[in-house]
């Protein structure tokens, strides 16, 4: 009998234009799910779900994973949608709260610390329904689509996550990725993933003015975001920034170490 794949996508207003009309293209071929980046990475994990977009440092960690598209989260410059708000000036962070949604941002924003203060603050958790004003830590990590709004003005210094790392590295960098569990036959899959993604990057306005209005955003602003922040494609800059962050988040132990180095090709 042929795959009926479990897929699971994210469900913040990022990933919109990557699944445009994948339902109805992936028919009876698979089932497709919404959840938060880090719960996806732990029913993949878990064997809930067969293939996942999944954040991309859960996909640096562990071997057996196998990429299925080229069709990713990534950004070239600002992202808008991954924030640091800190109460205190960023070299003197001394505890962090860590956004419950997030893995691979949850590492970006410790590789940032280090690499740009020397810093590695005490890590305590933010959960999902919990405000960020009510946290006890110096400095919080948002991310999604509760990172967008204008946040209040207990912050002294604010990051844009994507702003930070691009000009530090110079380098694009990749949120999450369209993964595979091992031994999961994804043959026809990429095809309907990228096509999704082609026709989603076609009706940027179309998406913008479906879902602008219900998150509280314009949608010229959900048009930009998408166009301007967000980058859809695992090109050769994505591959070397994810290759140049899997360095360094491996030097600072948030990813275990290997022999070789990763295969970042997708299939
Ligand atoms: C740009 C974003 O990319 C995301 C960030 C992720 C992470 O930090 O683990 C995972 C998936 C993406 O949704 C965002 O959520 O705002």
């Amino acid at each position: 009998m042929k795959n009926h794949l479990r897929i699971g996508a994210v469900s913040y207003l990022n990933t919109k234009p990557l699944v445009h009309g994948l339902r109805e293209r992936l028919g009876g071929f698979g089932e497709l799910t919404f959840n938060l980046p880090s719960r996806l990475a732990d029913d993949l994990r878990r064997g809930k779900l067969d293939v996942a977009l999944i954040p991309s440092v859960e996909f640096l960690a562990e071997r057996s994973y196998q990429m299925v598209s080229n069709a990713v989260i990534a950004c070239r410059g600002p992202v808008w949608s991954v924030r640091l708000l800190s109460r205190v000036g960023a070299n003197q962070i001394g505890r962090l709260a860590l956004d419950e949604g997030s893995r691979t941002s949850a590492a970006l924003v410790q590789v940032l610390l280090w690499e740009m203060h020397g810093l590695r603050p005490e890590i305590v958790p933010l959960s999902i329904d919990q405000s960020p004003e009510h946290v006890d830590a110096d400095a919080v990590l948002l991310i999604g689509d509760r990172a967008m709004h204008p946040p209040p003005r207990c912050y002294r210094e604010i990051w844009d996550l994507g702003d930070r790392w691009c000009r530090w590295s110079e380098l694009p960098f990749v949120f999450a990725l369209w993964v595979a569990r091992p031994g999961v036959d994804t043959s026809g899959l990429s095809e309907r993933l990228e096509a999704s993604r082609d026709d989603g990057l076609a009706s940027l306005e179309e998406i913008a003015a479906r879902d602008a209005a219900t998150h509280g955003l314009t949608n010229e602003d959900l048009f930009r975001y998408f166009a301007e922040n967000l980058h859809y494609t695992f090109g050769v800059g994505e591959q070397n920034g994810l290759a140049e962050f899997h360095r360094r988040a491996v030097s600072l132990d948030l990813i275990p170490h290997y022999d070789s180095s990763i295969d970042l090709r997708s299939s």
